[in-house]
């Protein structure tokens, strides 16, 4: 069983905070959190703050967990100037958190993520000859075959059809409850969130407003305070919550 709680987390880009303060609740294996906020309100700075690349004050605290494989990060930016092919980009994102060794069952894990993301049939196309939605599919295979603990996704599905963002949101959810990972995303599509994420947190300016069940986050006040929108949460014939969008507030 893996844990994550961030503990009055903060981030620095040069001397400026632009993230304060973050504290969560005790994050477990399974789960898969939607990260929210406006753009700009610091989810981006947030993950790069959880992964160590920037520095800030606060704790990441992660228990149940090897420190060599515990997180992998995917990227908002996904384009790549190597050159490399789809195959090779794969398997030595899989080698960069294991021996060099290659083994049987290497390949058929990277085989079994290639084809779960219906990338296999561009696997010899060079990373330079793809388009942004097959760039962030390579991506999210990139960082699923290091088997991390916590996987943290910077708005993985943004440039992927409606079939694909189900469809890689979907295995995502299954991939957290089947391996025992923890997912973080962060998305701008609430709907989306609100499918599939068993937690919301919600960032404003650097601040976390709230985190926890999507139902008692997402809410019109929310709405409104943090996107400046008016809007209604309306339960589909499915029983499914969606955000019904009446108009921009002032
Ligand atoms: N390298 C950097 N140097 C200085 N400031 C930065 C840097 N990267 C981001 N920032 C600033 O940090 C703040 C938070 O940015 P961040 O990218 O984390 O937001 P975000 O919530 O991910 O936004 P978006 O939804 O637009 O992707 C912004 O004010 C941004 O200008």
């Amino acid at each position: 069983m893996v844990a994550l709680q961030l503990q009055s987390l903060g981030a620095y880009h040069g001397r400026k905070l632009f993230v304060e303060d973050v504290t969560t609740p005790i994050m477990r294996s399974g789960e898969v959190v939607a990260v929210i906020g406006p753009n700009a309100a610091g989810k981006s700075t947030l993950f790069k703050r959880i992964t160590g690349l920037l520095k800030g004050p606060g704790n990441v605290v992660i228990e149940g967990a090897e420190a060599k494989n515990a997180i992998s990060y995917m990227p908002q930016d996904t384009s790549a100037n190597a050159v490399l092919t789809v195959y090779e980009s794969v398997l030595l994102a899989r080698k960069q958190s294991q021996s060099w060794a290659v083994s049987d069952h290497d390949l058929r894990f990277i085989d079994d993520i290639m084809k779960a993301l219906n990338i296999t049939p561009i696997a010899f196309r060079d990373l330079g000859a793809l388009s942004g939605g097959q760039r962030q599919l390579v991506s999210i295979a990139q960082a699923l075959v290091r088997e991390p603990a916590i996987m943290l996704m910077d708005e993985p599905t943004s440039a992927l059809d409606l079939h694909r963002q189900v469809e890689v949101l979907d295995f995502m959810r299954r991939q957290a409850r089947t391996l025992g990972m923890i997912v973080l995303i962060a998305i701008h599509d609430l709907n989306q969130a609100l499918r599939f994420a068993d937690k919301v947190l919600v960032i404003r300016n650097g601040r976390m407003l709230a985190c926890g069940n999507p139902r008692e986050v997402v809410t019109a006040d929310m709405l409104r305070d943090v996107y400046k929108i008016h809007a209604r949460i309306e339960q589909c014939s499915m029983g499914h919550d969606h955000v019904i969008v009446d108009g921009t507030a002032h």
